[in-house]
């Protein structure tokens, strides 16, 4: 497979990403004017991109991902995170219409550039956003940990998904944001984590009753985060 680069300005199939905010502080509105154009492709699946070489980072193959969810779950913010390892702290901007980062990946010695789609949660850009689903080859649908009605659109979201997504669009559920606790999902069906969860509140509670513990300070949310499978936790 030949090399190419990532065309950082206008193209065919990579246009240019729109403004997206500064890592920290402020967020500038945004107009979602650089959205990249759906491609119309009627028939089957929308495949990998291979566009002609322009300026920029080398790739092999292109891949389209799409952020979908209620608005606030925080998929700008997660686009951020990912594209430029920062947090956006501060006030709210809610996305207009859509904007797309790119970021090559190393897979397994190969270059991988994820078009990420960053869509708009609220209602009133819907119909501009089901326009992009078509061509997307991945999805991932947010929702906010700590909302439930983010939680209960997961199904609506579902519906649009199947409606307007290609059938065998790669599809990730994320819950995104946090309690400041330490968290695992469980499953009383296949067992996941059943047995670390009491273990956990066992060995924490054991801890605290003894007046000088001679061993060294057990640590809830370490042993949580080291041995739960999908388990997290984090400072508030
Ligand atoms: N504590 C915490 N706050 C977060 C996290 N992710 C996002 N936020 C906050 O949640 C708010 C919404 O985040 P955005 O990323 O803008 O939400 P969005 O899903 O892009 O919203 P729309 O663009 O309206 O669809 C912001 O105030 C963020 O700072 C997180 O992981 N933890
Ligand atoms: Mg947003």
């Amino acid at each position: 497979m030949s090399r190419k680069k990532t065309p950082k300005s206008k193209g065919a199939s990579a246009p240019a990403a729109s403004a997206l905010p500064a890592a920290n502080g402020s967020r500038p509105a945004r107009p979602g004017t650089g959205r990249p154009g759906p491609q119309a492709r009627p028939n089957g699946p929308p495949q990998p991109d291979r566009p002609s070489l322009g300026g920029g980072d080398f790739y092999d193959v292109a891949f389209k991902v799409m952020l979908v969810g209620d608005s606030g779950v925080g998929k700008t913010c997660l686009l951020v995170r990912f594209k430029d390892g920062a947090f956006l702290a501060g006030t709210f901007i809610s996305t207009v219409g859509i904007d797309f980062r790119n970021k090559v990946l190393d897979v397994d010695g190969m270059k991988v550039k994820l078009q990420i789609w960053d869509t708009a949660g609220q209602e009133r850009f819907r119909s501009v956003t089901h326009a992009y689903y078509r061509d997307a080859h991945a999805l991932l649908l947010l929702y906010d940990v700590t909302n439930k009605a983010s939680f209960d659109s997961i199904q609506a979201w579902l519906t649009e998904i199947q409606e307007y997504a290609q059938h065998n669009v790669v599809l990730m559920l994320l819950g995104n944001k946090e309690y400041g606790l330490p968290f695992m999902e469980t499953s009383a069906k296949t067992g996941l984590n059943v047995d670390l969860a009491f273990t956990a509140i066992a060995k924490e509670l054991k801890q605290r009753s003894m007046k000088a513990p001679s061993e060294p300070r057990f640590r809830l949310h370490d042993y949580v985060k080291r041995e739960g499978r999908g388990a997290s936790c984090c400072t508030p």
